[in-house]
């Protein structure tokens, strides 16, 4: 790509189709139309083309603007990739495939795609920051809305032995595509919910989903814990805390997380 690409605006104030045709033939360039006017751009300098157009329509004695300018381009990838930006959690350095990884962390690449979870939300940074803490090696953990895989990816790279679940397939085809970028891997994977875990079976079960989900399938994300095993819910809305909180009484409030107007709580059966 050049620095710069010149842009050819032609204004015809009558015989316009006959402009367009003679601009047709003097470049292989694609031609936007808009408003009576032709625009021709190249990053080859387009003068002899305005040279030919000033003299047809002094040639035919038809008014015509013309103009010629030469305008700076703009690497569009490059501006996008500069607006997606690494962050550090916990133990945790996320960051997206083109940026360097960050020595003393753990590494975790994801790239900008559909699915939610790149670590900037605040419900993703504090279940990061629960994962950092609570999850141990041989761990058997469930992320439960796995997303684009992020939580689930943190966990096998702590050494945990990690299912994912989400009701969306396109999460659960993107965790598998980010699982491979991370060269990592998980056990068991479903579209779905908590109702088709097993029961008394993880150490750790995150949910970072919202509230009212949360209470919907709170029996259920209850059942899927062992004794003792630790449960992170997150994607809780302040004004939403002390009805899910309801909803989990019979278990030990270990610590609350609160980011901005965003709540996330960890609990042990
Ligand atoms: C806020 S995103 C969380 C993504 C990722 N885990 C993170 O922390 O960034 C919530 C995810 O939950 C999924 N989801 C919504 N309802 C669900 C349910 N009942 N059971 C499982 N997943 C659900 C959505 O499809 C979405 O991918």
């Amino acid at each position: 790509m050049t620095d710069y690409y010149y842009e050819l605006t032609i204004e015809p104030k009558d015989k316009y189709e006959l402009f367009l045709d003679l601009t047709l033939s003097l470049t292989n360039e694609a031609l936007e139309e808009f408003d009576g006017k032709i625009i021709a751009r190249s990053e080859e300098d387009l003068s002899h083309i305005e040279d030919g157009i000033k003299k047809f329509a002094d040639g035919i004695n038809i008014p015509c603007e013309i103009t010629l300018e030469k305008k700076e381009n703009i690497d569009w990838i490059k501006q996008y990739q500069e607006s997606v930006k690494s962050v550090e959690v916990g133990k945790f350095f996320i960051r997206p495939s083109w940026e360097e990884k960050k020595e003393d962390k753990i590494d975790i690449i994801i790239d900008p795609a559909l699915s939610f979870g790149s670590g900037h939300h605040e419900t993703t940074s504090s279940c990061l920051e629960a994962i950092s803490k609570y999850i141990k090696e041989n761990d058997k953990v469930l992320d439960v809305g796995t997303g684009s895989g992020i939580l689930a990816i943190a966990a096998s790279k702590i050494g945990a032995d990690v299912d994912i679940c989400d009701t969306d397939e396109v999460c659960i085809k993107d965790t598998k595509s980010n699982f491979e970028l991370n060269n990592t891997s998980f056990n068991k994977s479903w579209v779905g919910s908590t109702n088709n875990a097993q029961k008394n079976c993880y150490d750790v079960v995150i949910a970072n989903i919202v509230a009212d989900v949360l209470i919907f399938i709170h029996n259920d994300l209850k059942k899927c814990l062992k004794d003792d095993g630790i449960l992170v819910v997150s994607g809780i809305l302040d004004k939403h805390i002390d009805k899910v909180l309801r909803k989990f009484e019979d278990l030990e409030q270990l610590e609350l997380i609160h980011k901005n107007e965003w709540v996330s709580v960890v609990f042990k059966k």
